[in-house]
């Protein structure tokens, strides 16, 4: 499997590219690849760039897969799973559980399903946090060329969904859905 990390955001409410900033000298993005590459059943990690930011992430060096849409994150699975099942997480995640991870990868293997995707009791889901199959490809394809843009509707449409009931698993792994969006989220990792 796959890890692909979504990088081409706006970052609007960070207000500079997040994804580059540094926190405690190593840029976030590297923190959540960290995070990534400590689960036992991601074998690659892969960055989703834009057009703007793909020179910035190459650097890395890992394999970069450019998202020439930039509609949102539906654009960045679209673009990740061209390169097979992937399991899809945010850039701005440093808090990832690997032990999480790896437990719905698990769960994806099993199911045989499209996609297996976390979803609280309110219907909410967590579709940065989900492991895709590449058939789920077609359908955002089709949702895309319709102008459908939220990953979590092309989701819900689909009917061949795992859905791994979050208030079941332990407290502690929601830790892992922790993202950056404003500087002072970064409060919670910077002690
Ligand atoms: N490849 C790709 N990644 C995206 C896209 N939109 C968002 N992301 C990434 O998905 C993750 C979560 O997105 P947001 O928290 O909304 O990030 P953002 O768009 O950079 O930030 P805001 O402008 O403040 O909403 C971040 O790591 C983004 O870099 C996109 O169109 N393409
Ligand atoms: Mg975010």
């Amino acid at each position: 499997m796959i890890g692909a990390v979504l990088a081409g955001g706006k970052s609007r409410r960070f207000g500079e590219d997040k994804l580059l900033f540094e926190i405690n000298g190593k840029p976030l993005v590297l923190h959540t690849i960290e995070r990534l590459e400590g689960c036992s059943s991601i074998k690659k990690v892969i960055i989703v760039a834009s057009p703007q930011n793909r020179e910035a992430m190459e650097e890395f060096g890992y394999e970069v897969v450019v998202d020439d849409l930039t509609i949102g994150p539906i654009s960045g699975v679209y673009s990740a799973l061209s390169l097979g099942d992937a399991f899809v997480v945010g850039g701005d995640m440093p808090s990832l559980i690997p032990e999480f991870i790896d437990y719905i990868i698990k769960q994806f293997n099993n199911s045989g399903k499209i996609a297996c995707v976390p979803r609280w009791s309110n219907g909410y889901l967590e579709p940065l946090h989900a492991a895709y199959s590449k058939n789920f490809r077609d359908i955002l394809e089709e949702r895309i060329e319709k102008g459908l843009y939220k990953l979590g509707d092309a989701i819900s449409s689909a009917k061949n969904v795992c859905y791994i009931k979050i208030e079941d698993l332990p407290l502690g792994w929601r830790e892992s859905f922790f993202n950056v969006n404003k500087k002072e989220d970064l409060h919670r990792i910077m002690q």
